[in-house]
């Protein structure tokens, strides 16, 4: 919990000051999408990462400012959960878990010490067929024992498309759910959950950040037809609402951020570097974000009267606006050399640009 009031009434101020609009009906809001340009649906970005940014307090101890676990990391893929992961912590998080296969472990352990990793997931190729059903149930017993520390999950950066692990993580998310934890789905875990909406159809603490194929696959499966970049806002609206009031972060151009009630954009120049991993540092940023949003909600007793104020809408829209000003910041610094650790080097800087540091 946040630590004192004069805080909590410090992030009221920042919050009250946002303004915005308020719940309307869905008719209303559909008319109000439809009559806006893009640009007047642009979120006021950095005043929200401000106002859900805590303060650092002496009185507060380790695991307050967040505790997120990523799942994800097989054989192939080893950099997209070390990026998740260590963007967390980098943003301010206290503690950051991987929960990843056996073979990845060693490799993400070697990438830093900060990171606590798990090598507990399997693949088909490592598990006959008699032993399956024995080592899912130790894979579950051993994420349970963790889950309900966690203040967010990020589910799917570099996990891979094994259907045997995949099934685990199904097993997973659904535990997450029982747990009221916070999920966000990026990756492979949106393969998953694109096949098997049930994992996250309803549940308003999950959150979907497709890449322009993610989305596309999302649309023609929930939807049944293509993308439509001409009604871009009115679509993510419907994809929202249809998946049950669930938060889809469209990564693109403009990041689009809807929860089936309102539709946000964030804009801000990013960088035209279009390297792999960008979107995993998202996953990871959007976790920690969204932590301090439903943190605050959750403190402030029913008194939360910002707008909006979904705490993973306001996690989305953070995250993005400090992401896109990192990758202009480590564009400038390297232009065509540009890397996602570089981008992870200005997180940092970034977020001392917006929300200084007392
Ligand atoms: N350094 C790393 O370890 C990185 C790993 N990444 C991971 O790579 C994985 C794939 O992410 P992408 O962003 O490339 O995903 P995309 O879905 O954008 O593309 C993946 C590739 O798979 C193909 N594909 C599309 N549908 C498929 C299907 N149904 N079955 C098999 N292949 C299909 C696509 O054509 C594309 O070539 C994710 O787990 C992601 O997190 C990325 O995050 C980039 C960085
Ligand atoms: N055309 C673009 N112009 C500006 N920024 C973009 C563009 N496309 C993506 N981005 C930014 O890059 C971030 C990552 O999006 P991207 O589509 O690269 O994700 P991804 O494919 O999932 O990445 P990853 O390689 O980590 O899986 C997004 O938050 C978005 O802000
Ligand atoms: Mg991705």
């Amino acid at each position: 919990m946040l630590a004192s009031s004069a805080v909590l009434r410090r992030q009221q101020f920042l919050i009250r000051s946002l303004g915005g609009y308020s719940y309307h009906s869905h008719q209303t809001r559909m008319q109000e999408v439809k009559s806006m340009g893009g640009n007047n649906l642009e979120a006021d970005a950095e005043n929200i990462l401000r106002a859900i940014t805590p303060t650092l307090d002496p009185r507060k101890h380790k695991g307050q400012a967040g505790k997120v676990a990523v799942i994800g990391g097989c054989r192939e893929y080893t950099g997209a959960p070390y990026f998740a992961a260590i963007s967390a912590l980098k943003i301010g998080a206290d503690l950051s878990h991987v929960f990843c296969t056996k073979d990845a472990a060693p490799v993400i352990k070697g990438y830093s010490p900060e990171l606590i990793v798990h090598p507990i997931l399997e693949e088909s190729y490592s598990v006959r067929d008699e032993d399956k059903r024995t080592i899912s149930s130790k894979v579950l017993a051993e994420v349970d024992k963790w889950m309900e520390r966690f203040d967010c999950l990020v589910v799917g950066p570099g996990l891979g498309r094994d259907p045997f692990l995949l099934d685990i993580v199904s097993e997973i998310l659904k535990h997450a759910r029982k747990s009221n934890v916070p999920i966000v789905v990026d990756g492979d875990g949106l393969f998953l959950v694109t096949s098997s909406l049930d994992l996250v159809s309803g549940y308003p603490l999950a959150v979907l950040t497709p890449n322009v194929n993610e989305y596309k696959r999302l649309v023609q499966n929930v939807l049944g037809c293509e993308v439509n970049d001409e009604d871009a806002h009115e679509q993510l609206l419907n994809l929202a609402k249809q998946i049950g009031g669930v938060t889809i972060l469209r990564k693109g151009k403009s990041d689009l951020i809807s929860d089936g009630e309102t539709v946000k954009s964030v804009s801000i120049y990013g960088s035209p570097r279009r390297c792999g991993g960008q979107g995993d540092i998202l996953s990871g940023s959007v976790a920690v974000f969204v932590s301090w949003a439903r943190q605050l909600i959750l403190a402030s007793d029913g008194n939360f009267t910002s707008s909006p104020r979904n705490p993973t809408v306001l996690g989305c829209i953070a995250a993005s606006a400090l992401l896109r000003k990192a990758a202009s910041l480590a564009f400038k610094n390297n232009k065509r050399s540009t890397l996602t650790g570089d981008i992870i080097e200005c997180l940092g800087t970034s977020l001392e640009d917006i929300c200084p540091v007392h």
